[in-house]
């Protein structure tokens, strides 16, 4: 075994890691920050599935979802990655429920129909919501639907996944969402033009003055010294949040002959710079641009951006635009710079409150233009968008990967496949280690270390981790765990995951060499499975089956299906036919048997995976016979 790395992996803040070798394992642990929770415009998928697969069509092998029910799987079985639960009971060919709370293209609309029972329910009350969501297996939803915590809370577990049909997910909560485990999905990409043409649209009815013109005209008025507007070529646009629509309306802008500059703290420059726009800080673009376009998500740090002190920076006569969010603007500032004459004119798209009371200043203001959220109501962008989320949510119903998964870390195809027959070791093995805790509770601390021949920077071990997680906790808890919820149940839990890798000789073809799982500070119920003062075992896979390979010191190897008796005794000849003979009278079959020994006539420990569940009358016999100083039964 040889020491190559000490390269940290991911973990979220809770989480310590360390790299380190055989010959030198006291590498300085490193604390690592979480990984920003949300969607990435490239493929970078999670799976979720809940329960079972659906019968409608295959479900992704590695992927489908089992009930968080306390039932044992068989080693042939657990291939399937068990990453959520819940308490639904529907047979095979029950068809999920799918709410659709607001309007949907046909298209997508005519995808959920393929697949599960659609109830498109629209303009629901907050309470009726709460009420038809605890039969729901999904529910779709655009920027008109609250999904609170109170909405999570009502589904009871049933929920498996929220799809959010277009990009903002400000009217979810992401917290409660990710606490109750079910998988948010947005459509991010296919309003992105709607919403930029939108923008541009407003850009240009607001410097001419369409908006007012036209509704004096049919006032019967003729007012063309009232309505002489400003130009736009040659002003300068400061695109405020350089993502999707930012650079679209950036490219548009440029086409009409404006100077554009773009402020966005995460936004790479060579994308800036490949479309002509220099990023600049905050108050360079909002001091210096005539028009302002703002494009940036509402999360706290840009709610009320734009405020009395911002505006007070903005260069007089400035022309604010927003297709984004309305609480990025505080509406009574923007009330006050517009009376002030700081602001010339703003066009609106979106509103704090949405519809905003009748009496709004800011929608009655004469130099306003308003539009009732139109940026991404276009035919082509809504039969998009409704293709987009429809495929998602069926998708993550159907266990497959979620391409845009927001609340759960992004584990890619490629790793899971490879990874599937892990995160089944992972979870057995941490099933195995919880039930060697004399009381089964009060663990605090867990390690696993993963012995790989490959590049720390080759191996992904979030997914091993969940499912270490879900190991370790399902058995002594009510609940379940996914992808979604693995870490923030352990924190809830008050369990601290650290994670090791150790590089070793062996075939770079595999991913993992072996999984050790190890608990501290806690008394086990089988003493032999205590190394260095830590319950510790060890597995890997062979030929596609998780095996134990380790406990404590002694070596063993026996496949983890079914169930696994471990017995110490003194190693002496007939052990393994005395204990085989009291399990064959129950009827118990043995389907593996492996012998670990410290020294020959020594200590020595007995691995023995049956199918059934002996009984209690068996396991005493067991106890009886006289050189087995300690054993113990664990469901795997
Ligand atoms: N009015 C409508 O119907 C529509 C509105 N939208 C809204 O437009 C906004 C942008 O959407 P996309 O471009 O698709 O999202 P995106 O995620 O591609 O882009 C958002 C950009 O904002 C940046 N950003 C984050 N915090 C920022 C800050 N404090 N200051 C400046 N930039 C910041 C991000 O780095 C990112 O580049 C979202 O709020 C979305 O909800 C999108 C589509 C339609
Ligand atoms: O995609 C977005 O962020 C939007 O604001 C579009 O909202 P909508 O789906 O039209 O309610």
């Amino acid at each position: 075994m040889a020491s190559l790395t000490t390269k940290p992996i991911f973990t979220p803040p809770f989480i310590t890691t360390t790299s380190s070798s055989s010959s030198s394992s006291s590498q300085p642990s490193t604390r690592y920050s979480r990984l920003p929770f949300r969607h990435s415009t490239t493929s970078t998928p999670i799976s979720l599935k809940r329960s079972r697969s659906y019968s409608s069509t295959p479900s992704h092998p590695s992927l489908s979802i089992k009930n968080a029910t306390k039932t044992i799987e068989s080693a042939e079985t657990s291939s399937v990655l068990s990453v959520a639960g819940g308490k639904d009971t529907s047979s095979q060919e029950t068809k999920p429920t799918i709410l659709v709370s607001e309007k949907l293209g046909e298209a997508g609309l005519e995808l959920l129909r393929n697949f599960g029972d659609v109830d498109c329910s629209y303009d629901l009350s907050q309470e009726d919501l709460c009420k038809k969501i605890a039969s729901c297996d999904a529910l779709i939803v655009r920027s008109g639907t609250k999904v609170t915590r109170q909405v999570f809370e009502a589904a009871k577990g049933k929920l498996k996944v929220v799809g959010r049909a277009g990009v903002g997910i400000d009217n979810v909560d992401l917290q409660a969402a990710t606490e109750f485990g079910c998988l948010v999905v947005n459509a991010p990409t296919a309003n992105t033009v709607a919403a930029a043409e939108h923008g541009i649209a407003l850009l240009a009815s607001m410097a001419r003055n369409v908006a007012q013109a036209d509704a004096s005209m049919k006032a019967g008025q003729w007012q063309r010294n009232k309505y002489v507007g400003v130009s736009l070529v040659g002003k300068t646009l400061a695109v405020m949040g350089f993502g999707k629509v930012g650079s679209e309306v950036a490219r548009r802008a440029k086409g009409l002959g404006m100077q554009v500059i773009a402020h966005d703290p995460y936004a790479p420059a060579d994308r800036a710079r490949a479309i002509g726009v220099e990023l600049v800080p905050f108050d360079q673009a909002i001091s210096t641009a005539d028009f302002i376009s703002l494009h940036m998500p509402l999360t706290p740090a840009t709610e009320k951006v734009f405020n009395d002190d911002t505006f007070e920076k903005v260069k007089k006569g400035a022309r604010i635009i927003n297709v984004a969010r309305g609480g990025v603007i505080d509406e009574d500032a923007l009330v006050r710079a517009l009376d002030s004459g700081k602001v010339a004119q703003a066009a609106l798209d979106v509103f704090t409150e949405e519809p905003p009371p009748k009496d709004s200043k800011l929608v009655q203001h004469e130099r306003v233009t308003v539009t009732p959220h139109l940026g991404a109501s276009t035919k082509e962008a809504q039969e998009g968008v409704a293709i987009e989320i429809a495929e998602a949510v069926v998708g993550a119903l159907k266990g497959e990967l979620a391409a845009t998964a927001v609340n759960a870390p992004m584990v890619s195809a490629e790793v899971l496949s490879e990874l599937a027959p892990y995160a089944v070791l992972a979870e057995k093995l941490g099933r195995l280690a919880v039930q060697l805790v004399a009381g089964g509770s009060g663990i605090k601390s867990a390690k696993v270390v993963y012995k790989s021949a490959r590049d720390p920077d080759d191996l992904d071990t979030r997914l091993l981790r969940a499912m270490v997680t879900k190991g370790i906790i399902e058995p002594i808890s009510d609940s379940f765990i996914n992808l979604v919820n693995a870490d923030f149940t352990a924190k809830k839990k008050g369990l601290r995951i650290s994670e090791e890798r150790v590089v070793v000789d062996a075939s770079p073809g595999l991913p993992i060499f072996s999984i050790q799982v190890q608990l501290s500070n806690v008394d086990s119920k089988f003493g032999s499975a205590v190394s260095g003062g830590d319950i510790s075992i060890e597995g890997g896979v062979k030929h596609g089956i998780p095996h134990l390979t380790r406990v404590g010191s002694f070596s063993v190897d026996v496949s983890l299906g079914g169930n696994l008796v471990l017995c110490r005794q003194v190693d002496q000849p007939g052990m393994i036919g005395q204990v085989g003979n009291i399990l064959g009278e129950q009827n118990v079959n043995v389907s593996f048997m492996s012998v670990g020994r410290t020294a020959r006539r020594r200590n020595a420990i007995m691995a023995i995976g049956v199918d059934e569940e002996p009984n209690l009358e068996s396991l005493k016999k067991i106890g009886e016979v006289p050189s087995i100083e300690e054993f113990v039964f664990l469901k795997l």
